[in-house]
């Protein structure tokens, strides 16, 4: 078990300095109520003298998220009382609110953007926190680009803020500049004077990622002393942005003997939240991040898959399940081996083939994986069908599998304003159908028409666009999850021409709704 680290999640306020990623009230109680979910100890929802609009969804937070004393909600002021008051008057709501406060400490701070002195500096501070602890209990205190501070003057703020009642000392590495070893040992020393002044102080850390360092920098932190971490979901914030909640605790967790301390996280909620954020904000996860990213849990190549099929440990620290996903996913691609292939192959029902059989569609597989990015369940069928068609077309194994799948032939879409609209030709069988339609954008429309002809009923769960490379000949690829009687079917395709990459990924969709149909293979 280990010590209880605190998490501080601050994806409403640090998170939302992300330029674009804005929130309204409805979408940040929303993402508050499932950080709830996922076992956050404090949710800082916002700065509540920036805007009226956000004074408003702070409080609809206090009220909705913090009615129970089991989480604490704070926002952020300056060390002026105007902010102090919007805190007050936004948090209050919550039955255990605290107030935010935050003042620089390096010398770039007070003297260039204050251009005050260290004392006249360290006295706005004790006022502010003097002042907000008159109007409630819990304080906490900020000692903005400390990383970059004079030790002893950061030590004296801190003494100082701590006397004035202070409940909780915040260290940010407001910058990224922070290196592990050098913040660990700040963070030591700290600890140490603060535990001897009063141990009941929460000494906390909130480092950015500038140099790609702010998960390492707060492990730092947790292993010298710290008590309460500050992150983000999905390591979003200012700049580069912050640390993300989702890695410090899965390392927390993966690496219990090396740091013997827990934290209060549902680690099976991490997937969910993570998507929530992305979705609300606007901000697509890198596909290698850690944890969260689409990738994070695939593996597309030969040796690793074999591996995998061995002995998951192989290549896998952290298991899917434990972060809210269903399983690993190994993705079938050029660079997949027989072991993993075969896998599949029994996966769809197909277990019983001869070594001749085998070797004569694994090479139909490679030949298609060169074509293509990945290689989908329903290609294996055809794939399978087209290897018996030519070497025993009497074989069971050569039934029309193709006959029950989709395909784009052709596509039109026409992008206006007014009457945006779609045809399409797409081929079933031996059949090619075709069906146009109108819809509210060119993707609507697009995918109204191919809802006409394959007639399954789907909602559209979500849809995703990204560019894979650069320039005019990028590709666009796109990630859509569609939902049919109560399951979820996720698929992707990338094409230079994004509203063909549309269509063939709802295809991809749509023809895993028809393999997850069709009767299992029995031979
Ligand atoms: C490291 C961080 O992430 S800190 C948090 C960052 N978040 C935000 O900035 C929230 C969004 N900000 C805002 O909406 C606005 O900037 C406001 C409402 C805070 C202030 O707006 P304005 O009054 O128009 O001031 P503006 O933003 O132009 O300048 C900041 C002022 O605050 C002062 N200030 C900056 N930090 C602090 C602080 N921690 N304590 C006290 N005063 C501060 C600056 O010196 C400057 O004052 P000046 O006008 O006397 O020179
Ligand atoms: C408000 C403080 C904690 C901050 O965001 C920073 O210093 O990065
Ligand atoms: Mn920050």
């Amino acid at each position: 078990m280990g010590r209880k680290i605190w998490v501080f999640d601050t994806t409403l306020r640090d998170g939302e300095q992300v330029p674009g990623a804005k929130l309204n009230l409805y979408e940040k109680v929303e993402i508050a109520q499932q950080l709830k979910k996922l076992g956050v100890d404090i949710i800082e929802a916002g700065f509540p003298a920036s805007s009226q609009g956000d004074f408003d969804a702070v409080k609809a937070v206090a009220q909705k998220v913090g009615n129970t004393n089991d989480i604490m909600i704070t926002a952020l002021a300056r060390a002026v009382q105007a902010d102090i008051d919007s805190v007050y008057n936004a948090v209050k709501y919550a039955e255990n609110p605290m107030i935010h406060m935050v003042l620089g400490t390096s010398d770039i701070h007070v003297e260039k953007k204050f251009s005050k002195s260290k004392d006249q500096i360290l006295q706005i501070g004790v006022d502010a926190v003097k002042y907000a602890k008159t109007l409630l209990p819990q304080v906490q205190y900020s000692t903005e680009d400390a990383s970059r501070s004079d030790f002893e003057y950061l030590w004296k703020t801190i003494e100082a803020v701590m006397k004035a009642g202070a409940t909780m000392i915040n260290v940010p590495d407001t910058v990224g500049f922070a290196e592990p070893e050098e913040f660990g040992a700040m963070i030591y020393k700290l600890n140490d004077r603060m535990k001897n002044l009063n141990d009941s102080v929460l000494l906390s850390v909130h480092c950015h990622n500038d140099l790609g360092m702010a998960t390492a920098n707060t492990l730092a932190a947790i292993k010298n002393g710290a008590d309460k971490v500050e992150c983000t979901i999905n390591g979003i914030g200012e700049r580069a942005g912050n640390a993300a909640l989702e890695e410090v605790v899965m390392a927390l967790k993966t690496r219990s003997s090396i740091y013997n301390a827990t934290t209060r996280i549902n680690t099976k909620e991490i997937m969910n939240t993570s998507r929530l954020v992305s979705s609300f904000m606007g901000l697509d996860v890198q596909v290698n991040k850690a944890i969260t990213g689409d990738n994070a849990f695939a593996h597309s190549s030969g040796i690793h898959q074999d591996g995998l099929l061995k002995s998951r440990d192989a290549y896998e620290i952290v298991h899917p399940e434990d972060v809210g996903l269903d399983d690993m996913e190994l993705v079938l691609t050029a660079r997949s081996g027989r072991h993993a292939v075969k896998n599949a192959l029994e996966k769809l029902g197909f277990s019983n083939l001869s070594n001749e059989e085998f070797e004569g569609i694994f090479d139909g597989f490679l030949k298609l994986a060169d074509a293509k990015k990945e290689v989908y369940d329903h290609d294996l069928y055809v794939i399978v069908e087209s290897y018996y068609e030519k070497h025993d077309a009497n074989h069971a194994n050569a039934t029309h599998y193709s006959e029950q799948f989709f395909d784009i032939v052709d596509l039109q879409v026409v992008s206006n304003a007014s009457f945006p609209s779609a045809s399409v030709k797409i081929r079933k069988g031996g059949e090619v159908l075709k069906a146009s339609a109108v819809g509210s954008g060119p993707i609507d429309a697009l995918y109204s028409a191919i809802a006409d002809i394959v007639q399954i009923d789907v909602k559209l769960v979500e849809y995703n666009i990204n560019s894979v490379s650069r320039g005019k000949e990028a590709l666009g690829k796109v990630k859509i999850t569609i939902e049919h009687e109560g399951a979820k079917y996720i698929a992707k395709a990338a094409d230079t021409d994004i509203l063909k990459a549309s269509a063939m990924a709802y295809i991809n969709a749509i023809n895993s709704i028809v393999v997850a149909n069709l009767t299992p293979v029995t031979n």
